[in-house]
């Protein structure tokens, strides 16, 4: 009579890898009988001759149809347990088992599903219910109550089964010369060694596996938690087709079942070479080696579940989950003492793919075994091209989700491109795989169509991949891995098309077959990167889906060209550049060169109005180079504003200087019927708050007798700096600087827009929201206080929010910006419309931000523009919101206030102050205070 521990510790060794104690016990017994009560020959190698034994009976019974019908197993399968009888009669139990040992999902239809959770609790009572009789079992004959229909299932077996219809002919250990028949470990089947792997109990298990089993039990209990998995869906098999089956714990059963069968290699499509898309390193025809399966087997007993298989739990973070499944990877290695090749030296790539890493060695042992040439894979290992191939190119793709009750979600898809049969892939780092699916998808989901699915966000990954592998590398293009071409067409959805990611139309791919799978445009005008671009201030995190039918086409463009956002309209390039944040592109708009007019304004180009006065049609070559200077410098009290070097003169820029900086040094005019005031207030308008009076150059034009190249033709002539856009990062979104160092006086850029009228102006102003913000309309109204009374139609501004050029980047200092706009007249002589013309103020490094003072009074809260917050970082800010953070500005602000009163009270007339007036104090004091602050 066995002790009794040691029946149960069998019984519970096979329970571990899902064979029911009915079906253990008689088998047990039957092994008792043989080796004549010696635990030693069936507790050795964690009880494989029982595991084997088990096994082969069921094998010889399935091949024996007269058998079938009478199992000596169902006859016995159900022992008494004493009182607590109720476990081996769980209904759960026998059908369970069956499922267990289902072998392939063809055979199972195309969506089974498998409720595992009863075998865990199964497992559970039985370990809590065994019964101290047992150890009387082989001494017993129970009565059949229960009979298990084991006839559809179907054990593996590494070798022929000695049995003798329901006969149980042990294994006998292999270690030992007396034993009743000799098994050489190489006989040992994947299945038993997988078994006694996975299961040594902790007193016995040996080297191999003892730290795995550490981990998965005292670790990282996931393994007992995926016992709970239930399959809602299986991958469908396709004829000839490989795939990795996801079948949580048990997959050792159908790996081991597909080896009796059909030849069967699992590895990852990302690892798949087709036959004939790698070069001729291995043209012998490849047979695959008896112990692949061994291979599949003994990992997946060893993992506890497939690669597929990992269990994500949400209460696992990310690294933490790579951290399992390094460690897990690492005991693998470990474990399998053939030596395989493993990640040694391998790159950072493989840190977080521990899927990757174990299709790959499965590959390699097997090539190796072989002693085949192999080529490497993108971390260094070897695969064999013709192991690789062994797998069909087709594919299709699938996706798996189970759950536990105890709220474990799995989520694993199989993702077939319909990739392109070319030699320069290369595996990309995992990180740069979720940032590119990041990009790509989760910024750009500002709207989402009603098509939305997670399987399009999978494709979407997996073709990232692909994008990621076919980029050019640095490595020299060493690792060759290649993709099976697509199965299936990518359906196209709404979303990729909104993602930018699938032209308008879809191509062809490589091996004939229609694919709607974008190859990536590796250049800037990528519509994908367009919308990154657009929408990366939408939190990567925050998708709402936000029902949209219908998506323009235009909103697909690219904002801008990177290389040139002056689309060729100018004779510079001027390149986009942001180092600060994944923002590509400034907010879209159209570049325009040359003013345009939006609708009402009014501007007379006549040449009859020109008068000889106003042009100097005498003239001959170069203006700049007569002796006498011509009608056109009349404007510019009898000099031309520019130098010989294309600058403009230094007194002349001062004067325009001091003018902008000192304005209430009698530079402000009036008008008697501001247009700007009207368009607040038609019918009874506030007087003019003042316009600062300013002063033109006069550039000769197509009236004037000299050339194109004449030297009082700067601005007409356009951009000649070498400038960029780029993104601040200082609060003040992009803005505009100089790649090469300006000298005093270069003419930067003109202000181009669209002109508007004032009341346009407002209009558009009170009405528009969004990009407006971005820009700043200029008011063309150096001239107003000398016109009289203007019309509407003359009064004019620039707006350059959605028609402008490359100054609507330029943002504003205030006082000591390093640009002034200095209004410049060329085709027509009034000053109702000019051109408005940046020049440098000072010496620019290369680099350094251009800007200029818009002239905001950020105290006017009556303006049509409503003034934003100003972070020019000038020590002269004009906007107060800044300066009371200075405790000395702010006394002195006080002090202001102080005098101010003081002065009201003085006049003591009843009379209060006009705006203007105390403006005026109030600009008097700020520059005062501004002087002590600094
Ligand atoms: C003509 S645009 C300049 C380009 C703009 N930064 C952009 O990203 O497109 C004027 C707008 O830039 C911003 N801006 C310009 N200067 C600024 C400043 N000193 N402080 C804060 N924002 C500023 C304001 O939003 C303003 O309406």
């Amino acid at each position: 009579m066995a002790p009794k521990p040691q029946i149960t510790k069998a019984l519970n060794a096979m329970m571990d890898i899902g064979i029911p104690v009915h079906t253990t016990k008689p088998v047990l017994k039957k092994l008792l009988q043989v080796y004549e009560n010696n635990w030693e020959y069936i507790e050795a190698e964690n009880y494989r001759v029982l595991a084997d034994a088990i096994l082969d009976l069921q094998e010889s019974k399935d091949n024996d149809p007269i058998n079938k019908e009478s199992d000596p197993l169902e006859m016995q399968n159900d022992i008494d347990v004493g009182s607590k009888r109720k476990v081996a009669t769980s209904s759960d139990e026998p059908e369970n088992y069956k499922k267990k040992l289902r072998t392939r999902p063809e055979e199972q239809g195309p969506s089974p599903l498998i409720h595992n959770s009863g075998i865990h609790a199964y497992e559970r009572q039985i370990r809590e219910d065994i019964s101290p009789d047992l150890h009387n079992v082989q001494q017993q004959v129970e009565p059949v109550s229960h009979r298990t229909n084991h006839r559809a299932t179907k054990l593996p077996s590494s070798e022929p089964s000695s049995a003798e219809g329901n006969e149980v002919v042990p294994h006998p250990h292999p270690m030992r010369s007396e034993r009743p028949r000799q098994v050489s470990s190489q006989e040992i089947s994947g299945v038993s060694r997988a078994l006694m792997l996975a299961h040594n109990s902790p007193g016995q298990r040996n080297a191999e596996s003892s730290s795995l089993l550490t981990y998965r039990r005292d670790r990282h209990p996931v393994n007992k938690r995926m016992e709970d998995l239930v399959c809602y869906k299986e991958p469908k098999v396709k004829s000839g087709t490989e795939i990795l089956t996801a079948h949580g714990t048990r997959d050792y059963h159908a790996a081991a079942a597909r080896q009796i069968d059909e030849p069967a290699f699992e590895v990852p499509l990302a690892m798949i070479c087709p036959p004939d898309s790698v070069p001729a390193i291995d043209k012998v025809p490849y047979q695959a080696p008896p112990d692949i399966h061994e291979d599949i087997v003994l990992f997946k007993a060893l993992m506890g579940f497939s690669w597929v298989d990992l269990p994500f739990h949400a209460a696992t973070s990310d690294a933490e989950l790579c951290g399992d499944l390094q460690a897990m990877w690492d005991e693998v290695q470990l474990a399998d003492h053939r030596g395989h090749l493993c990640l040694d030296g391998s790159s950072k790539q493989n840190d977080c793919a521990p899927q990757t890493k174990v299709s790959r060695t499965l590959a390699t042992q097997h090539a190796d075994r072989r002693g085949k040439r192999t080529v490497t894979d993108a971390v260094g290992n070897n695969i064999s091209p013709s192991n690789l191939s062994s797998v069909q190119e087709k594919s299709s793709t699938n996706v798996e989700i189970a759950s536990s009750a105890m709220g474990e979600v799995k989520l694993s898809f199989t993702c077939d491109t319909g990739a392109l049969d070319r030699s320069d892939f290369h595996m990309p780092s995992i990180e740069a795989l979720c940032k590119m699916v990041e990009d790509k998808c989760l910024r750009s989901y500002k709207i989402l169509d009603p098509n939305f699915s997670l399987m399009n966000i999978m494709k979407e990954m997996c073709q990232c991949f692909l994008e990621l592998g076919y980029e050019s590398r640095e490595d020299g293009g060493e690792n060759i891995i290649r993709m099976v071409p697509s199965l299936e067409s990518l359906k196209r959805s709404g979303i990729q098309h909104m993602l930018g990611s699938l032209p308008a139309c879809s191509s062809k791919g490589p091996n004939g077959h229609q694919s709607n799978v974008r190859v990536h445009e590796n250049n800037e005008n990528s519509r994908s990167k367009k919308q990154i671009g657009e929408c990366s201030n939408i939190s990567s995190r925050s998708l709402i889906v936000i029902p949209q039918p219908e998506i323009a086409l235009g909103d697909l463009r690219p904002a801008h060209d990177l290389n040139d956002v002056t689309k060729g309209e100018e004779r510079v390039r001027i390149s986009i550049l942001n180092e600060v944040n994944n923002q590509r592109y400034p907010p879209s708009f159209h570049y325009i060169p040359h003013n345009i007019v939006y609708q009402n304004a009014y501007i007379n180009l006549s040449l009859a109005r020109i008068g000889d006065e106003n042009c100097c049609s005498d003239c001959f070559g170069d203006c700049l180079a007569a002796k006498i200077p011509c009608a056109c410098a009349r404007e510019t009290a009898g000099e031309f504003a520019y130098t010989r070097d294309g600058l403009l003169r230094k007194d002349f820029l001062d004067a325009c200087i001091a003018m902008h900086c000192s304005p209430q040094k009698h530079h402000y005019f009036y008008c008697k019927d501001c247009p700007l005031e009207r368009t607040k207030n038609e019918v009874s308008p506030d007087p003019c708050k003042g316009h600062l009076l300013r002063k033109f150059i006069k550039e000769c034009w197509s009236k004037c007798g000299c050339n194109k190249e004449c030297g009082n033709r700067v601005v007409q002539r356009g951009i000649r700096c070498n400038l960029q856009v780029f993104f601040t990062g200082q609060r003040k979104g992009w803005g505009l600087r100089t790649l090469e160092e300006l000298p005093r006086g270069t003419f930067a850029c003109e202000y181009v827009g669209e002109i508007l009228t004032n009341m346009e102006l407002y209009d558009r102003t009170v009405q528009t929201t969004g990009d407006a913000k971005h820009t700043y309309p200029v008011l063309l109204d150096a001239d107003w206080g000398t016109e009289g009374v203007l019309k509407d139609e003359e009064a004019l501004c620039l707006d350059a929010t959605f028609y402008g050029n490359v100054a609507r980047f330029i943002n504003h200092r205030c006082f000591d910006a390093n640009l002034i706009g200095i209004p410049v007249e060329v085709e027509t002589p009034d000053h109702h419309y000019y051109h408005l013309a940046f020049f440098t103020t000072r010496k620019i490094e290369a680099l350094e931000e251009l800007t200029w003072d818009y002239g905001i009074d950020f105290d006017d809260h009556t303006h049509p523009v409503k003034a934003f917050k100003c972070r020019c970082g000038s020590k002269f800010c004009r906007d107060m919101r800044n300066v009371f953070n200075d405790t000395l500005c702010y006394v002195s602000y006080l002090r202001m206030w102080e005098r101010l009163l003081s002065a009201i009270l003085v006049r003591n007339d009843g009379a209060l102050w006009s705006m203007n007036q105390i403006k005026c104090i109030s600009f008097e004091a700020s520059q005062w205070r501004s002087i002590k602050a600094s």
